[in-house]
Order: structure tokens, then sequence, then C-alpha cells
């Protein structure tokens, strides 16, 4: 019996897999499957996930494992924030150790345990880099610039100014007013650039953000090969520096920024040192769900005889969530 795990970073939902605990492991185009097929809402597990993470060895300096994103459509993310929480937390579990790297498909990166940001909410810091503003690292094109900063693009949304941040996946960001916020345009642009078009070739994850006060945000993020999302760990953290950067009236390097999300909230600290950035991302990594699958149902992709067992985690991350009602308040 395998044991996989249903995991939430600010309930953006996953499933992960421990590649080292099989007999043999899945392949990649079985990977694949798996992902499509337990993360959709109609016939997956525990009505889907937005992506599953695969955890593998590694053979990298102080790094106790690997991750691979997947999104729920079977593409294949560079990285994912809220994502890294949870299996940071499921390796700090497993080797007993509170601060370690993981490796990711373009960098190790730091993680560490961190205060519980509430009672029994377990959290977690992960290093959100490397960053850029080149086109060809998000990739976009037909922009008629090299590095899209705070610059209005017309044929996205009249009157809205957006910056492209690559953390290494690719994010694009608008800070919009509450009425913008809650229209039909986040949803109409997220399909438009993930739809095939002439400006992001590989689609890109777009982030909707409204300044609530001084180093506070409310973000809401369309995921590239997901949709509508919860809340997007690298969405928040490439919107944080994007806050810097463009906000620098309200919006500090080096201090906490409490970005507030429809899923819950998480932290983050962006730096700048020697024109490079890279962000702290802080939050929830809960386990909501340990299920049990035989090996051979998992390669055949079968998950009809699952065994699924509710952690209980979840009271009081709800809690949690609750008593954040009053601050995004403005
Ligand atoms: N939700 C994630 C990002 C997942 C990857 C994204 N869909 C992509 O394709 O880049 C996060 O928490 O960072």
């Amino acid at each position: 019996m395998v044991q996989l795990l249903k995991v939430h970073g600010s309930q953006n939902k996953f499933f992960i897999l421990d590649q080292t605990e099989l007999k043999t492991k899945l392949s990649q185009p079985e990977l694949v499957a798996l992902a499509k097929h337990i993360t959709a809402p109609g016939n997956g597990l525990l009505d889907g996930a937005d992506g599953l993470l695969v955890i593998d060895s590694s053979d990298h300096q102080d790094a106790l494992g690997s991750m691979q994103v997947i999104n729920t459509d079977g593409s294949i993310a560079s990285m994912c924030g809220n994502g890294l929480r949870t299996v940071s937390r499921y390796l700090s579990d497993k080797f007993g150790k509170d601060a370690f790297k993981v490796e990711t498909m373009d960098s190790d990166l730091d993680v560490h345990r961190e205060a519980d940001l509430a009672d029994d909410v377990p959290t977690f810091s992960v290093e959100i880099s490397p960053v850029s503003f080149a086109k060809e690292n998000l990739p976009f094109d037909n922009l008629g610039t090299d590095t899209l900063i705070n610059k209005e693009v017309p044929q996205f949304a009249p009157g809205l100014k957006f910056t492209a941040i690559a953390v290494p996946n690719p994010h694009l960001i608008s800070f919009v007013d509450e009425e913008t916020m809650h229209s039909k345009t986040l949803g109409q642009l997220g399909k438009m650039l993930n739809d095939p078009n002439d400006y992001f070739p590989d689609g890109v994850n777009v982030s909707f953000a409204q300044i609530l006060d001084h180093n506070k945000l409310f973000v809401r993020t369309y995921e590239r090969g997901v949709g509508f999302t919860n809340a997007c760990g690298t969405g928040m953290s490439a919107t944080s520096l994007a806050f810097c950067l463009n906000h620098p009236d309200v919006a500090d390097f080096d201090e906490v920024i409490s970005v507030y999300n429809p899923g819950g909230m998480v932290k983050t600290r962006v730096h700048s040192r020697d024109d490079t950035f890279s962000i702290d991302l802080i939050g929830n990594a809960t386990f909501t769900h340990k299920i049990e699958i035989p090996d051979d149902d998992l390669h055949a992709n079968n998950l009809d005889h699952a065994k699924i067992t509710e952690t209980g985690e979840q009271v009081a991350y709800l809690k949690f969530v609750e008593g954040l009602k009053s601050q995004t308040v403005k």
C-alpha cells in the first residue's frame, strides 16, 4: 500500500506522492496520467485538487528531496510556492529536520519550519527564487518591450498597468481597485492568455492585487494549467515584489507583507541584494487526508480502492481563516 496525502497551502490543494515509498517508481507518463485523473473535480479523489506534487530523492547538497509540480491539465510547472511548503513539512516530518533545501526544477531552495501562524496550523517558510523580468524567461512576445514593469497594455485590459515576473514560473500582475477585482476581467484575461495567444506562448499565471494598507494586499489568481485557485504562492510572492517596486510609498523591502487571498493569508518578505531579488513565502502547510492505494493500482491509474482517512487538521485551519475576517476590512 502506498500512502498519498491530500494537502493545502492557503487552500491551494494538492496531492503529494512520495516516489521513494513505491516498490517501482511511476514513469513520467504514468505520473502525468495520475495527476490529470486524481485532481479532476468530477472523477478524481476528494473533489480533486490544483495539482500533483511528486517527491523523489535528491543527490544535491543539503537537499532532503526533490519536488516536481504537475498541474491539473498535465502541464509541468517549474515551481509552486504553496506546494513547496507542504512538501517541506512532509520532508521535515520524515527526516526530523527543521531547515534544509528542496531540489526544484530550476534551483535548490532553502526552506524551514516557522512558528505556527495560529494554534495547530503548521507553518513553513520557503525561498522563492530565481527572479527574472527578462522577456525570454517569461517568455512573452509582441509587447514591444524587453521587460514589462508597471506598463499599460491595452490589448490585455484598457486602463490597467501590468508587471511580468518569472519566479521562475511566469506571472502577470496588475494592481486594481475593488470593483475591477470582482469584475469578469481577471477570468477573461486569464483564459485569453492561457489559450493559444500571441503574447505568452507558454501561458502565464495572472494575478490581480488590491492594496489594503501599508504592507497589506489582497491577491486573486487565475492559474496556468488550473484556472481560478484559492491562492497561488508564487503569484503572491511575485505580486509582493511588484508591490515593493511599483508602490514604494506603501510597501517595504525586508518587512513582512500580509497577503490575503480567497483561501486565507500568507506572509511574504521581499529582499533585494546587488540587483538580485528573492522572496520568503511563509504560510500554512496543512495535511487534510491520508490516502492508501495499492502500488499496482497507482501504476494502472485506478483510484477505485483508495482508503481515505481524514487527519482533522482542517478544523484548526478554518478557525484561523475565521479570525482573519476582521483584518481585511480597509
Ligand atoms: N499554485 C502554485 C503555482 C503552480 C504552478 C502554476 N500553475 C504554473 O503553471 O506556473 C503556487 O502556489 O505557486
